[in-house]
């Protein structure tokens, strides 16, 4: 489904997150893009621009060699993520003797091998300019300075590695691959179209998210710098806050290897076990304003729970997110470089969710931008 609403003079209508793979073409660096393209066509989806970031900094694709993953990778892994929600919300289902005999099952078998055979790494080596060669000119690029600041795609390393120390198996780097862009694509989107949403609706947060970043630019017309980002306090209050009320993955699981004892109750071992995000998220733990957008809460250590793990956004334990860092960076930049150019505007009245492995936005999340 594409959807294209209507372009009213001087507003640039956004679509948050709408169904995803809108099947819009193109590929955009900077706003300035963003904006035109948004303008001739009517909208834009932010997981296309997310779809990018993490397809070149997984693969280093650019434009031309998206077409290798587009729709049918895109399309397999959104289809899994709905089939795995479906059978988490059929109990019967659970039980492998069910599970195996279902049409569920032969369902993910297919979609798994879809995405088994798209990202498989002799494909994207031919994708490469047809031979390593390519590769090769980028990893030498890369490896004559060491301290260069050059982007390094997250493909390259581990070819490398494989090439150069027998790493890893070609299955393996499939494997490590397909981690990487499930793991990053949708959970970025929906984090980014709920940032929108929360500073749009809440324009004291915005017009003090916008005083801090010209504070820190120094009201100058430049790039963040790597320095400028941990200066952005109150931003990243205000991304820890949309996390914590909307905790992209609502939940996680984990495997009870020895039985748990929990207060009266007992996790029999070999049991999997939910662990509910958003339920710690709105724990009293947090306060009587446990429900409410605060972000000035993270400015103060005394308002905050005494517990290390209160704010799970990213998991908790040995597996936690491992692109944690990265992610807080792009959204500092990218909301940054927004907020500086527009002003942002939504209806958080409005704004419906749907529970999946990432939390999809289904309703009310239209995104407005107007220049500054
Ligand atoms: C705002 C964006 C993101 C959120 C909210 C998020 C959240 C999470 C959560 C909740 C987990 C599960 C941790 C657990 O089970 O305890 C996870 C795992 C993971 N994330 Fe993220 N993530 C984000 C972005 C990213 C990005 C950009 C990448 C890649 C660069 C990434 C890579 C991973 C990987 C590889 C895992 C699996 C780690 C493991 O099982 O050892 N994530 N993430």
């Amino acid at each position: 489904k594409t959807v294209t609403p209507p372009v009213s003079p001087g507003a640039i209508p956004i679509l948050g997150h709408t169904h995803r793979f809108t099947g819009l073409q193109g590929i955009w660096n900077t706003l300035e893009q963003i904006s035109k393209f948004t303008l001739e066509n009517g909208g834009i989806s932010i997981l296309k621009i997310c779809e990018y970031k993490v397809y070149g900094t997984t693969l280093g694709l650019n434009a031309e060699d998206q077409t290798l993953i587009d729709k049918d990778y895109a399309h397999a892994f959104e289809l899994l993520s709905f089939l795995y929600y479906e059978r988490a919300m059929k109990p019967w289902l659970h039980l492998p003797f069910f599970f195996n005999r279902s049409s569920l099952k032969r369902r993910q078998d297919k979609l798994t091998e879809t995405v088994r055979n798209i990202l498989n790494p002799c494909r994207v080596y031919m994708f490469l300019d047809n031979t390593k060669r390519r590769l090769e000119i980028k990893m030498n690029a890369y490896n004559s300075d060491e301290s260069n600041d050059k982007f390094k795609p997250v493909l390259n390393h581990l070819l490398y590695l494989a090439d150069e120390q027998n790493a890893f198996s070609d299955t393996e780097i499939r494997e490590h691959l397909n981690t990487f862009v499930i793991a990053s694509y949708d959970t970025s989107t929906v984090t980014f179209t709920l940032l929108l949403m929360m500073i749009g609706w809440h324009k004291d947060v915005q017009d003090r998210v916008y005083n801090e970043i010209q504070e820190v630019l120094n009201h100058e017309d430049r790039d963040f710098t790597k320095s400028d980002l941990p200066k952005l306090v109150y931003l990243e209050a205000v991304i820890k806050e949309t996390l914590r009320l909307y905790p992209t993955i609502p939940y996680i699981a984990r495997q009870v290897n020895k039985d748990l004892k929990l207060g009266k109750y007992t996790l029999p071992s070999g049991s999997t076990c939910a662990i509910s995000l958003h339920g710690i998220h709105r724990h009293p733990m947090w306060g009587p304003d446990a429900d409410q957008f605060k972000p000035d809460r993270w400015l103060d250590p005394a308002r905050l729970p005494n517990h290390p793990n209160a704010f799970v956004a990213f998991g908790v334990g040995k597996r936690y997110c491992i692109g944690r860092q990265y992610s807080m960076m792009v959204m500092k930049t990218t909301i940054g470089h927004i907020v500086r150019q527009y002003h942002v505007h939504s209806d958080l009245s409005k704004l419906k969710f749907q529970y999946e492995v990432v939390l999809q936005p289904i309703k009310g999340h239209r995104i407005t931008f107007t220049k500054r």
